[in-house]
């Protein structure tokens, strides 16, 4: 944008914005309160505030489940607007980008003018836009170009419709917003009711999702539409009585109801609210949603086409959100961490999409166990008895990647096996195939994957019989991938149709339950070597506070050269690898195990708090037994060898020895 049009549009704003006149436009009556609520001052353009991550994982935690149903019908709108130029923004309702769609191939000047995962744009921050204003005013809107107030968001277009939680409150903003646009404000005509639509789809979405095992009765004013989604929507318990009512109900019914008697829907009994009363709407629920065209008549608003959807959770029947469903068992899963809190949180979406036909993605840092999770999915969901393929490939030579994956068919090949060869996929009919470094595949091989996929049929090389398959994909990658779409390296289509869902694995540094994890693995190692493991305190320490840039994997390695030389398994600080022993005072600085699961049982109550001194506890051992080495060994659950080395380390000696 010229500087030129900055001035002027700052200009503008102070112009209108000192005049004494009463605005009735919401354009301007939102510059007025960034100058006299926010301070903010129109003669200084502010780039765009990017949250950074932690404090985004804050937001977006405390809506976790509502951003999943989001994220479908984002992914849906999406695809009718990107090729508009448009970018997608689902805020909180302080204003926060919790999640956001948008071509990385601008990805830099997306970021620069806050079109980005993370960007603040309440008013009081961003001055007036689509997201901040529609906040305020709970309405939706078109912010286009120098309607906002900051001069740095001049080049930009906004769309942006309000979203209500099922109890009616005010949830976030879904935001359809464009770098740039034609000059008439009318060009997002479209763009706007397009907006609104989707965020009455979002809203109706969640609120089935919320209202599962209730049954929800639904209404409309013709009657395919009923069948589609309905227009009004109430959510009501046994006795007849509602319990939710969508926006479109809310808008309607509110103080409606026989003689105007309902004033809060809520609460209200189905007899107040419909001529026919309760009885009506429950033969309804019984009939089922058939063809058989059924009406309901409210006391003041006419008559409405209904259906009745039984209850979800119960009935396990139709038109289940992504993760509406109760979760399955899956001790597969359970096992894969303790109590952290991310890790939980990606066991309860992975048990929702186990049986669902959704390819799943999973990013994560090399080694914190994507593959681990893509076996736990295929062993908790129905295709166990299947096979799972796991294919990595960065790790396939280019040359041999596509006859490895497709397979080929007789004779395709002079010499070789002319038998012909089964792919990999084909191999995974049924079951699950894990695509290990999707980001590495080579681009003309992600084209014939992507037919692959889209038509679930494989042709062998040099064969001509396409072979049906049923697959599910699980796709993990440590990189960005929509960097490498932006670099051109990996194909967008494709990139869609494998993230079905999005898992991403914390790195270990960021676990909180990493006790339980050096409890499992060195059971796990210690079987292994036909032996038991036991840690002592000093060295759980260790393991606990360090940084682990190799994250499971490392930790596994480092477990099992402990072991291997260790004493009886007996894990000690001297038997970790030399980057891990740092000096004890150090050691003594981490934080406390959560957990100090390993340590030989008979003498974990005993043991002293790891803040005491393992040296003064010693001692007081050594005197209690009279300097008799062989009671201490026994009361600590070490070797004699090993007491006699702790000894020296702390530089303790027998008084008549000195
Ligand atoms: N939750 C876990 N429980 C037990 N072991 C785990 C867990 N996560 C990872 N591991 C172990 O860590 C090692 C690495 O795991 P995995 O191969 O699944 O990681 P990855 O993320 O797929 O690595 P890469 O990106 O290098 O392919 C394996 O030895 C695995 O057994």
């Amino acid at each position: 944008m010229h500087q030129i049009d900055q001035r002027a549009h700052i200009e503008r704003v102070l112009s209108s914005t000192r005049s004494d006149a009463v605005h009735t436009d919401r354009i301007q009556q939102s510059w007025r309160r960034c100058i006299e609520d926010y301070d903010l001052d129109p003669t200084r353009p502010t780039p765009a505030h990017i949250l950074e991550a932690g404090r985004l994982r804050e937001h977006r935690d405390q809506i976790e489940d509502f951003l999943q149903v989001a994220r479908t019908g984002m992914e849906q709108l999406y695809k009718r607007v990107c090729d508009l130029g448009y970018v997608l923004l689902l805020t909180d309702a302080r204003g926060i980008t919790v999640d956001f769609i948008g071509n990385d191939r601008w990805q830099g000047e997306l970021r620069r003018s806050g079109l980005y995962l993370g960007a603040d744009w309440s008013e009081a921050r961003a001055g007036t836009c689509a997201v901040g204003t529609c906040i305020a005013d709970r309405t939706a809107m078109t912010c286009h170009q120098t309607d906002h107030f900051d001069a740095s968001h001049i080049g930009l277009t906004c769309n942006s419709a309000p979203l209500l939680d099922p109890t009616g409150d005010f949830l976030g903003v879904l935001d359809v917003s464009a770098l740039t646009s034609p000059s008439p404000k009318e060009s997002q005509h479209l763009a706007l009711q397009l907006t609104m639509m989707y965020a009455k789809m979002i809203e109706d979405a969640n609120f089935m999702h919320f209202f599962r095992e209730a049954s929800v009765l639904r209404l409309g004013a013709a009657w395919p539409m009923v069948d589609l989604s309905g227009e009004l929507m109430l959510a009501f318990d046994a006795d007849g009585v509602v319990v939710g009512a969508n926006s479109g109900a809310r808008r309607m019914l509110n103080g409606g109801g026989e003689s105007g008697l309902v004033t809060e829907l809520v609460g209200s009994s189905l007899d107040m609210i419909f001529r026919e009363g309760a009885a009506e709407v429950w033969r309804i629920a019984r009939a089922g949603v058939s063809n058989q065209r059924s009406a309901l008549t409210t006391y003041q608003h006419g008559v409405f086409y209904a259906d009745v959807i039984a209850p979800r959770a119960l009935s396990g029947s139709r038109l289940a959100t992504r993760d509406a469903e109760p979760e399955v068992s899956a001790p597969a899963l359970d096992r894969l961490a303790g109590d952290d809190p991310q890790m939980q949180r990606l066991i309860r979406q992975a048990k929702r999409l186990v049986n669902k036909s959704v390819d799943i993605l999973l990013h994560g840092e090399t080694g914190t166990g994507k593959e681990v999770v893509a076996k736990a999915l295929h062993e908790s969901s129905e295709r166990r008895d299947k096979a799972f393929v796991a294919i990595n490939c960065a790790a396939i030579p280019e040359s041999l990647i596509e006859s490895e994956l497709f397979g080929y068919a007789p004779g395709a090949f002079t010499g070789g096996r002319s038998k012909g060869m089964r792919g990999l996929i084909a191999q995974a009919d049924g079951g699950t195939l894990f695509l290990d470094e999707i980001g590495d595949m080579p681009p003309h091989l992600q084209t014939r994957l992507l037919r692959v996929l889209a038509e679930k049929e494989i042709t062998p090389l040099g064969g001509d019989k396409p072979q049906s398959i049923r697959l599910t994909v699980v796709a993990a990658s440590h990189r960005d991938l929509r960097k490498l779409i932006a670099e051109g390296l990996f194909r967008e289509d494709l990139y869609y149709r494998l993230c079905g869902a999005i898992l991403y694995l914390p790195p270990l540094r960021e676990r909180q339950d990493i006790a339980y994890l050096i409890d499992r693995l060195a059971a796990e190692e210690a079987v292994e070597m036909g032996d038991s493991a036991s840690i002592e305190a000093p060295a759980l320490a260790a393991l606990c506070s360090h940084d682990w840039p190799g994250n499971v994997r490392q930790l596994r390695n480092v477990l099992r050269f402990a072991l291997a030389v260790s004493d009886g398994g007996n894990i000690h600080l001297d038997d970790l690898p030399g980057e891990l022993m740092r000096p004890l005072t150090d050691v003594r600085e981490a934080p406390l195990p959560t957990r100090v699961a390993t340590l030989t049982e008979t003498h974990e109550a005993e043991r002293p708090r790891w803040r005491d001194q393992e040296g003064q506890w010693l001692l007081e051992s050594l005197q209690r037994h009279k300097w008799c080495i062989t009671a201490v060994a026994e009361e600590l659950g070490l070797c004699r060898a090993t007491v006699y080395r702790r000894m020296k380390r702390y530089g303790i000696v027998q008084p008549n020895l000195q």
